[in-house]
């Protein structure tokens, strides 16, 4: 996120310096050696000369980092963060920086290679004096994203409301596939558009880096609750499907559908719109059947944590609208809902992989309410290894699906 910044605000004129790891100085000078903005040996150097500088660092080491720095700021400097969750960032902010020194911090909710037009960027004006917010204004006014102005708490709270619930279902859906040594394009029983959007958005999140999906899960404690709700959701679910009790399932997700989706009058998504972003050789082939536990339990949590997720959507990701239109096609196309709960409870075929769904999902609960960044990293690690060699095809196919997604959002939000 850092280089896209630099990239960005040098593009539009203004002088960048940045650093990189002390000990990675040399090779940093040559990563960039193309790019017109400099590359100083360390933090101390960029925070001595910088009107704004922005820790566009790991979650996890902000706190260690910032104290390392923050000392070396410049007289009158505004600083900020980019990290994912802004009460630890700000916290770190605070007790480490000069009274004299502006705290405005920035959030681009998307990753670094998508275009930042009309993408949401959240800034956080903590402190500032005079004429602070008008510079960062003019500033990231080349990124051409829509600003949303919030606070610390307001921009955690409605990020763990757009992110947790859905990142762990997709990390749940790739760690399930790896448990069962299943590569889901190779199987006709994950054939169908939303099997092409869920196989492609989870080999998306396993193609990033670990400590950004570690860093937005553990680093908030609202993401935790809510990660947990996702976790026993799904429990409950799959403990349903195997009970047998098929009108209890039916009322409990018919209660879900009407609190989530009950003003939803047209789909963003159509299956046979993602029919052709596909890993798989086999031709296309139509929907098959799936008990899809991931996507009911999704929906499920948010109606039980009391989230309607279209209220957060000037805030939301790419992905979040992409696993949005997932689940509302699922639920909102006529008989679909009832003819998953039917599969779910009659049709056995899905009840290995959507038991090893459910111990993932519990898994990840679990690493993420202890804060064990460690294991996080080793368990996400050992996914993405499983799923490395088909990560430039996936990347490629997802970003032509992403595309397609994110037009039909936006000829919606015109029409709306
Ligand atoms: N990727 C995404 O989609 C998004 C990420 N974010 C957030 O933005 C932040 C940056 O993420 P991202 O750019 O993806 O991750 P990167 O890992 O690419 O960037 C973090 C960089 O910080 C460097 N770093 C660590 N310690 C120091 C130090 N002491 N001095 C200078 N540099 C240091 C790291 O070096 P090294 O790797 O060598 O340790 C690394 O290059 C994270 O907090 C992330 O959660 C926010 C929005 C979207
Ligand atoms: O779109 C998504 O959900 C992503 O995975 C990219 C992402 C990751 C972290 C953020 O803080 C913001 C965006």
């Amino acid at each position: 996120m850092g280089y896209l910044y630099a990239r960005r605000f040098t593009e539009a004129g203004w002088r960048v310096v940045g650093c990189d790891r002390e000990d990675k100085y040399e090779e940093t000078v040559g990563k960039f050696a193309n790019d017109s903005f400099e590359i100083l040996r360390n933090g101390h150097e960029v925070s001595r000369i910088s009107d704004y500088i922005i820790y566009s660092v790991e979650a996890e080491n902000i706190d260690k980092i910032v104290a390392a720095y923050g000392p070396s700021t410049k007289y009158g400097a505004i600083v900020g963060g980019q990290t994912s969750c802004k009460a630890p960032e700000i916290k770190a902010l605070e007790k480490t920086l000069p009274a004299d020194v502006d705290i405005i911090s920035l959030h681009s909710l998307h990753g670094p290679n998508v275009n930042t037009t009309g993408q949401p960027l959240v800034i956080v004006n903590h402190r500032s004096s005079e004429g602070s917010v008008e510079f960062i204004n003019h500033l990231v006014s080349c990124l051409n994203s829509k600003v949303v102005r919030l606070l610390a708490a307001e921009h955690d709270k409605i990020t763990a409301d757009t992110q947790a619930v859905t990142h762990a279902a997709f990390l749940s859906m790739g760690m399930a596939w790896k448990e069962v040594n299943q590569y889901p394009w190779e199987s006709s029983r994950w054939i169908g558009g939303i099997e092409n959007a869920k196989i492609n958005i989870s080999l998306r999140i396993y193609l990033n880096k670990w400590h950004v999906y570690a860093g937005l899960a553990i680093t908030n404690p609202l993401a935790h609750e809510q990660i947990l709700q996702y976790s026993n959701s799904v429990s409950d679910l799959f403990t349903l499907m195997i009970q047998g009790k098929k009108e209890e399932l039916r009322q409990r997700l018919h209660v879900a559908k009407q609190f989530v989706f009950h003003e939803i009058h047209e789909l963003l998504l159509v299956d046979d719109i993602l029919e052709n972003f596909s890993l798989s050789n086999v031709p296309p082939g139509g929907r098959q059947p799936n008990s899809h536990l991931s996507l009911l339990a999704i929906v499920d949590s948010w109606h039980k944590l009391g989230i309607i997720p279209y209220e957060h959507i000037i805030c939301s990701t790419p992905l979040f609208r992409i696993f949005l239109g997932v689940t509302e096609y699922l639920f909102c196309t006529p008989g679909l809902l009832d003819e998953c709960i039917d599969v779910a409870v009659n049709d056995t075929s899905f009840r290995q992989d959507d038991l090893e769904f459910t111990i993932a999902a519990e898994k990840w609960s679990s690493i993420i309410s202890f804060g064990n960044f460690d294991l996080y990293q080793k368990t996400f690690e050992d996914t993405q290894k499983f799923f490395e060699h088909k990560f430039q095809e996936a990347n490629v196919i997802g970003n032509e699906m992403i595309k397609t997604i994110l037009l039909r959002v936006k000829e919606r939000e015109l029409r709306s």
